[in-house]
């Protein structure tokens, strides 16, 4: 091959390259975060190997943090900890809503992500005037779909400085700061006064807590008589065999890799929700025919993994991402193998749905 030939394919491969990266860039930015701007929350760039390691031993037996009191104690700050490893990662790579729901014939993700938020609204009969709890509200995706469908006000509780700081720049963004509002703080111990919601919610949030009776009791005790949860619950199903050893492999890696102190079972959240002093009043699989697989988007997406992990590698080497990054992306691709193989054997799903009332008689 002659010299020029060769210059010139090299140029024109150089080019291709370069209007990818920039193509990639832009797509990433539609959904309100570049991978140039890919930060680790609130930790200095300096520590975030540092914390990633801590993060990783301390899950490194996910059951065992939520069993034993002083590690359950501890769940809450590495739940933290995640939460500035992953934020950025997953509003580049996913958007602002930090959960699945089930495809859609001919529908896009966006579409189907809005349809499964709206549902909530709908379940809670929300309506103007009400005021709605978010119970680990991210960015704020839900919130914001929910207080547009509904026309109530929102207020949204994260653990993460870092996610309050996002949601509420998202929320003036959309225009709907004067009607959604977040608030820093636990929500195994909430900073809200008793009987002070018409309505709460929780979208993929309550596995992080260690005893979900902490979570419910306290959602419990700030809603009013009457008033009405909804929760999308990540559990193991009714096919997962402890005695299995693929079973096990693939739910300690949803665990692990998603800051879980150890999944429920399906059969546990409505007697914990009766426990704590709750009605039933819906309890549904939302994953089950004819819903169409939550785990397709997972899955149809390797090229693009393939193609963010080279993004985050390259700005790692050049310094504008830093390091440690690439490992909490490496980390985030094992876990969404792990999440699929939970999806296509349906051991696990990530939206047992339950309706429950605080009675209107309780205090
Ligand atoms: C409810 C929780 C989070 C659920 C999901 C929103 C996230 C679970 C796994 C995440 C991802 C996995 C792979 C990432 C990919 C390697 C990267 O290139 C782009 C982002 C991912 C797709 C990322 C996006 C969010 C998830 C799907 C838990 C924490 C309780
Ligand atoms: C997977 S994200 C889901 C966010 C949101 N519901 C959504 O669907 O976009 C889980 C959320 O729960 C919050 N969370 C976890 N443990 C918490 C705790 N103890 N107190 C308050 N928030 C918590 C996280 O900070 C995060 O915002």
């Amino acid at each position: 091959m002659e010299a020029a030939t060769v210059a010139w394919t090299a140029a024109g491969v150089g080019m291709a390259l370069v209007y990818w990266f920039v193509w990639v860039m832009g797509a990433a930015e539609v959904k309100g975060k570049r991978a140039v701007d890919l930060k680790m929350g609130s930790i200095t760039h300096d520590k975030v190997k540092d914390k990633y390691t801590q993060y990783w031993s301390f899950f490194r037996r996910p059951k065992e943090t939520a069993t034993t009191e002083a590690s359950a104690e501890k769940v809450p700050a590495f739940v933290d900890t995640f939460y500035n490893l992953v934020t950025d990662i997953y509003e580049w790579g996913w958007g602002q809503s930090f959960h699945f729901s089930p495809s859609l014939p001919g529908r896009s993700h966006r579409e189907a992500t809005r349809v499964h938020e709206e549902r909530v609204a709908d379940l809670l009969q929300a309506k103007p005037g009400h005021r709605l709890l978010d119970v680990g509200c991210g960015v704020g995706g839900p919130m914001r779909a929910i207080a547009a469908h509904s026309g109530s006000n929102v207020v949204g509780i994260t653990i993460n400085e870092y996610q309050v700081n996002r949601a509420r720049a998202h929320n003036r963004k959309a225009g709907l700061d004067s009607r959604c509002e977040v608030v820093c703080g636990n929500f195994l111990s909430m900073p809200f006064a008793d009987a002070s919601f018409d309505g709460a919610y929780s979208i993929e949030a309550t596995c992080h807590a260690p005893r979900l009776q902490d979570v419910y009791g306290e959602v419990f005790r700030v809603l009013k008589p009457g008033g009405l949860y909804v929760s999308y619950e990540w559990v193991t199903t009714s096919l997962y065999r402890a005695d299995n050893a693929e079973h096990v492999e693939a739910i300690h890696g949803i665990e692990r890799g998603d800051a879980l102190p150890g999944l429920r079972r399906q059969d546990e959240i409505a007697s914990i929700a009766k426990e704590v002093g709750f009605e039933v009043l819906k309890e549904l699989d939302l994953a089950l025919p004819p819903a169409l697989p939550w785990w397709t988007r997972l899955k149809m997406g390797r090229i693009a993994y393939w193609r963010n992990s080279l993004v985050v590698r390259v700005l790692t080497m050049l310094r504008i991402a830093p390091k440690g990054v690439a490992e909490v992306h490496e980390m985030l691709y094992e876990t969404a193998q792990h999440l699929t193989r939970g999806g296509e054997t349906g051991i696990f799903t990530p939206m047992h749905m339950v309706l429950l009332r605080k009675p209107a008689e309780s205090k």
